[in-house]
């Protein structure tokens, strides 16, 4: 039906006054109903007719359409009435602290002069939904980590989750893990025929999991070698949900805004789609894992591997080793090489940030597939129309360093509401490569510190990004590896003499005095010493989203737009106020995506 069509006809549908149960004196009334092609209005009075609220619901944000007088939550009541029909869309409010708005399930009851009209506007309603929002999961597979978190993975998904898939008719098989591993290799392994989408219950490491099982199937179906990094892999037709239930919920806080289980919920029923640039790292011919948010060496890989020894911690741990690792001021030697992105696209340093309906990654999307009429609609299209940028020319750099960062996406968490990498892209098929070279604790503190806060962790004369395609570690070969054991006050004082971050990095580089070390002084010397060890490892280990790497000799790759989340970014919470909330049409948060 046309949208034209549509509203010619709709326009007889008007709803009568209709007072709601609860009589107090600000009782409202909702009046007139319009169906748009985009819209669904109505307008609320409150008794008196002194206050009038038009609201205005994208129809791709409708949940669903009830007959009679029902809620949900916080159980489910059913009046069942003739001419009345209920209406559950999408309703937000700023979540406080975090930046992104946080969405609660909306609901308006509406009366018709009859129950003809009244199941023509439910018939109408529910046939505009379907076509509004195509990727509407009909069917998920759930996985739940029941040790995630505070172990209360069941409870969010059961009392927050499931009774919004319900009322949104989707059918979802839920499988409660009994092991580590046991989602991937489901996934990997069984008949996905049906599903439209695997959501993960728990955190950061249980959504890995999910990636590594969704990107590995996909790969295995067409026939793929993922070991291969020139391989171009092949886009994952299945979507992810998460709904946050770790103790890590980063991926979930920088692709939603918030760590909130209903908000991402209702993110999965609408069939939102956010595609994710992912990371393939590998080892000599083999790839190792895959991450979308940070392989980090030294200070990350230090905390990491601390926080392991201190499990029974809980989450404290991270904090406490945090604390440690900082307090033994260690940094490392290493050769870092990289192909930079183009700059034209954008820039790691431009102060933009990546929300919903990006420019940045919408033109990625046309330059990623170029021969997709709707690249942001179905993955099948996308079969051998991937185009690959033509490589540019390897930077190399080398010296100490602190710590080494490469993230695909801004990494945004609570703690850090703006990240490791405040303007990077989900899917502009680009990282951010940090280095921070070695220099005093304070100077790294404030580094630390400005992760905190809107201070820009860039702007330090030890401090590097770049916006990078691959990036290459290596160890320093036997016979060129210097490590220097200046104290990290000179080293700052050679920044400064040889004059700022370009300088610097020659300086480090063109250094020649100092200790060698051996390739079995590297291999036996502990990972991690504690404070009161005399001598500090040489080298540290890599952190791959939250795991261990048993090796440092690495290459990434950055693979654009690899897996689709249900999710949209992060909402500008300022635009939207402006227009859904009161009721105007805003094609710029509505459509986009679409
Ligand atoms: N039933 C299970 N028993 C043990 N481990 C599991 C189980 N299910 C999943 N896991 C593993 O637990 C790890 C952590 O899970 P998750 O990310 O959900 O929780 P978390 O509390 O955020 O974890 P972290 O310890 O990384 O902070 C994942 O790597 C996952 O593979």
């Amino acid at each position: 039906m046309s949208t034209g069509r549509r509203r010619k006809h709709l326009s007889v549908l008007r709803g009568t006054k209709r007072k709601k149960k609860k009589k107090t004196p600000n009782a409202i009334q909702t009046q007139i109903r319009v169906l748009t092609g985009w819209h669904f209005k109505w307008t609320e009075v409150d008794k008196k007719n002194r206050d009038k609220k038009t609201v205005s619901v994208p129809v791709a944000e409708v949940i669903g359409v009830e007959e009679g007088r029902v809620e949900i939550l916080p159980q489910k009541s059913v009046e069942d009435t003739d001419k009345d029909f209920t209406v559950f869309y999408v309703k937000r409010s700023s979540s406080g602290g975090s930046y992104g708005l946080l969405w609660r399930l909306g609901r308006t009851q509406f009366s018709c002069p009859s129950r003809v009209l009244r199941d023509q506007w439910i018939a109408h309603l529910r046939t505009a939904v379907k076509t509004h929002s195509p990727l509407r999961p009909h069917k998920l597979l759930v996985f739940i980590n029941p040790f995630g978190g505070k172990k209360n993975g069941r409870q969010i998904y059961h009392s927050l989750a499931a009774p919004l898939f319900e009322l949104a008719d989707i059918s979802s098989h839920v499988i409660v893990t009994e092991r580590a591993n046991q989602a991937r290799d489901h996934i990997l392994k069984k008949d996905l025929t049906g599903f439209d989408g695997v959501v993960c219950v728990g955190g950061d490491g249980m959504f890995s999991e999910i990636l590594h099982g969704v990107i590995g199937r996909t790969q295995q179906e067409a026939g793929l070698c993922e070991h291969d990094p020139d391989v171009t892999l092949q886009p994952c037709p299945l979507h992810i949900g998460i709904i946050p239930a770790g103790s890590t919920d980063c991926v979930c806080h920088a692709t939603v805004g918030v760590i909130d289980p209903v908000t991402s919920a209702l993110h999965i029923i609408i069939g939102d789609s956010q595609p994710l640039d992912v990371c393939s790292v590998h080892h000599a011919s083999a790839l190792l894992r895959y991450s979308v948010s940070l392989v980090g060496y030294g200070f990350y890989g230090d905390v990491l591997a601390e926080s392991e020894k201190h499990r029974w911690m809980g989450p404290l741990r991270y904090d406490y080793s945090g604390t440690m690792v900082f307090l033994s001021n260690r940094s490392y030697t290493g050769r870092v090489q990289y192909l930079p992105a183009d700059p034209l696209f954008s820039s790691p340093r431009d102060k933009t940030r990546c929300l919903s309906g990006c420019g940045v990654c919408s033109r990625s999307t046309e330059r990623l597939f170029p021969n997709s009429s709707d690249s942001g609609s179905l993955y099948s299209s996308y079969s051998g129309q991937i185009s690959t940028d033509s490589d540019g020319e390897w930077v190399s750099v080398e010296g100490r360093f602190k710590c080494v960062s490469l993230t695909c996406m801004s990494s945004s968490c609570t703690r850090s509401p703006l990240g490791l990498s405040p303007s990077a892209h989900l899917a502009d098929g680009t990282g951010d490569l940090i280095l921070v070279w070695d220099t005093n604790p304070l100077g790294f503190l404030k580094f630390l510190h400005r992760h905190t806060s809107a201070q820009d962790q860039f702007d330090l004369p030890f401090v590097q990004v770049h916006r990078v395609k691959a990036v290459r570690f290596s160890l320093v070969e036997d016979g060129e590896e210097q490590v220097h054991e200046e104290s990290a006050y000179e080293e700052e004082r050679g920044y400064a003499e040889s004059g700022g971050r370009n300088g610097s990095q020659q300086h480090l580089a063109q250094r020649s005095t100092g200790q060698v070390i051996t390739k079995e002084e590297k291999t036996t010397t502990p990972l991690i010493c504690g404070l009161c060890c005399k001598k500090a490892p040489d080298v540290s280990v890599w952190n791959c989203d939250g795991e261990i790497l048993s090796v440092t000799d690495i290459l990434c790759k950055i693979h654009g737009q690899l897996v689709r989340l249900y999710a949209r970014g992060i909402e500008d919470g300022a635009v939207i106020h402006n227009c859904i909330q009161q009721g105007k049409d805003c094609k710029r948060t509505c459509t986009l995506e679409r």
